[in-house]
């Protein structure tokens, strides 16, 4: 199975990720993983810093000539930051004389909604630089890289990932829009922030800029979609097995999200359950359904249809009118320090919540399947699927139930809880 680490501070030399468990044989490219760490950096709303950092990238370790060997995959990527803070991010110590001035004056008004305040109570800190260093989305950069190689190992087995902007602040996608596909990579990232849909697009652009103007910051909702997955990854048996369960973590994992939906979620809960769930219908002997409500996961395991999940960001705490706080070194009221900081960075958390259900997906194939070749698992996977009965073949095409409908009798219960019971 799957593990992965990544350490480096938002301003030290550079960010370091270990992706251990991957199986031989996968090609593997910076050109890649460059091209998921530019994305990353897109979106209308973000700072500075996105227009300068460079994402240097080295492939350390876990591949030869193109393809992975079953180590350990090591990617450094630099920091462009570091040389304007060798001293105040400087491991080793410094003199005193550093943290009287500039970059290394010490932050003690805590920005409320950021790691500040209790990164200082919890790691005995007496301001809070050594927090935000890495607690700093930055770090995201590292898992991305990692999401690239993940996504690619899912790519050689014929699952596509995407992820979109459904939402910015109250400005969102229709729900009867149509769902992006892994081909349209290219002309979601070329949209300002990264949504599907042209008009609401213009609207999500507009509001970002009413944010900016007000001195404020705006979040959001992404949805990430998953195709071709075959059915039953995860499982039932127990809650730290549920991929559901392993996805949400994921994605809660990302700095600022604060809510997953999995299929339509919260709105599943406002729902008769007649309407809520997706029923089954027998099309030339294959077993079909009709919606995909649920998200391509039931009891924990994926369905075989579209993996669907959504991550909710709330806005920025970096907030440009600073909010109100206390400077912990006098105790007097204050307003929290304010830098250099991104508006919105909905769009680009997508990118990051691709990455981490590929590293789940990625993890839940291997438990699934193990292999420590890329042949092996497809093998494996070739091999159960084959092994399916034909009476449980499932196919990932949603039909509409309309056209069929005709045929049988899809008032089961019969008109009343009474002739039901009978
Ligand atoms: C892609 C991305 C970019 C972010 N950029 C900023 C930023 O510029 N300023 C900021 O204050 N927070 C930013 N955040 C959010 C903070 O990292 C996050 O709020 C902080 O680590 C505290 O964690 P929490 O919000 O999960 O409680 C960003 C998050 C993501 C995913
Ligand atoms: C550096 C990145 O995002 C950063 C995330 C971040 C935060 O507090 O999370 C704060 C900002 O850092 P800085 O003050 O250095 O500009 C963002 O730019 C990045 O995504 O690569």
């Amino acid at each position: 199975m799957l593990r992965w680490l990544t350490a480096g501070e938002s301003h030290g030399p550079e960010l370091l990720a270990i992706l251990e468990g991957m199986p031989a044989g996968i090609p593997i490219s910076l050109d890649d993983v460059r091209t998921d760490l530019a994305r990353r950096k897109l979106g209308y709303g973000r700072g500075g810093r996105m227009k300068f950092e460079q994402d240097q990238l080295t492939l350390s370790s876990g591949a030869r000539h193109g393809f992975t060997i079953g180590s350990p995959i090591g990617i450094r990527i630099e920091n462009t930051e570091w040389p304007k803070w060798t001293e105040v991010m400087s491991p080793e110590p410094v003199d005193e004389a550093v943290f009287e001035t500039g970059r290394g004056t010490p932050l003690t008004r805590p920005r409320p909604g950021h790691a500040d305040l209790i990164g200082m109570q919890k790691y005995g800190f007496t301001e809070s630089r050594p927090a935000l260093e890495r607690a700093s989305a930055r770090e995201t950069a590292a898992r991305v890289a990692l999401g690239a190689v993940a996504k690619r190992f899912l790519a050689e087995l014929g699952i596509g990932t995407i992820s979109h902007t459904i939402a910015i602040g109250t400005v969102a996608v229709p729900e009867t829009a149509a769902w992006p596909v892994p081909e349209n990579v290219d002309a979601i990232d070329a949209d300002p922030v990264r949504c599907f849909d042209a008009e609401t697009s213009a609207r999500m652009v507009e509001a970002i800029d009413e944010t900016r103007h007000a001195g404020d910051t705006i979040g959001g909702v992404t949805e990430t979609l998953v195709y071709g997955l075959p059915p039953g990854l995860g499982s039932y048996v127990h809650w730290d097995r549920r991929l559901d369960s392993r996805l949400a973590g994921a994605l809660m994992g990302i700095q600022a999200i604060k809510g997953v939906e999995v299929g339509d979620g919260f709105e599943t809960s406002r729902r008769p359950g007649s309407t809520a769930h997706d029923p089954l219908y027998s099309v030339d002997g294959v077993i079909h359904r009709a919606s995909d409500r649920a998200g391509g996961i039931e009891g924990g395991m994926t369905t075989g249809t579209v993996l669907r999940v959504r991550a909710a960001m709330k806005p920025i705490a970096t907030v440009p009118r600073a909010l109100h706080t206390v400077d912990v070194n006098t105790g007097e009221n204050a307003t929290a320090h304010h830098q250099r900081s991104d508006v919105c960075a909905v769009p680009a958390s997508g990118v990051v919540a691709e990455a981490m259900v590929a590293l789940v997906l990625a993890d839940a194939v291997l438990e699934k399947f193990g292999g420590d070749s890329l042949n092996e698992v497809r093998r494996n996977i070739d091999n159960y699927l084959a092994a399916i009965p034909a009476h449980l073949r499932t196919s990932a095409e949603i039909i509409d139930a309309a056209s069929i409908d005709g045929e049988i009798d899809d008032t089961p219960m019969g008109d009343s809880l009474s002739e039901w019971r009978v």
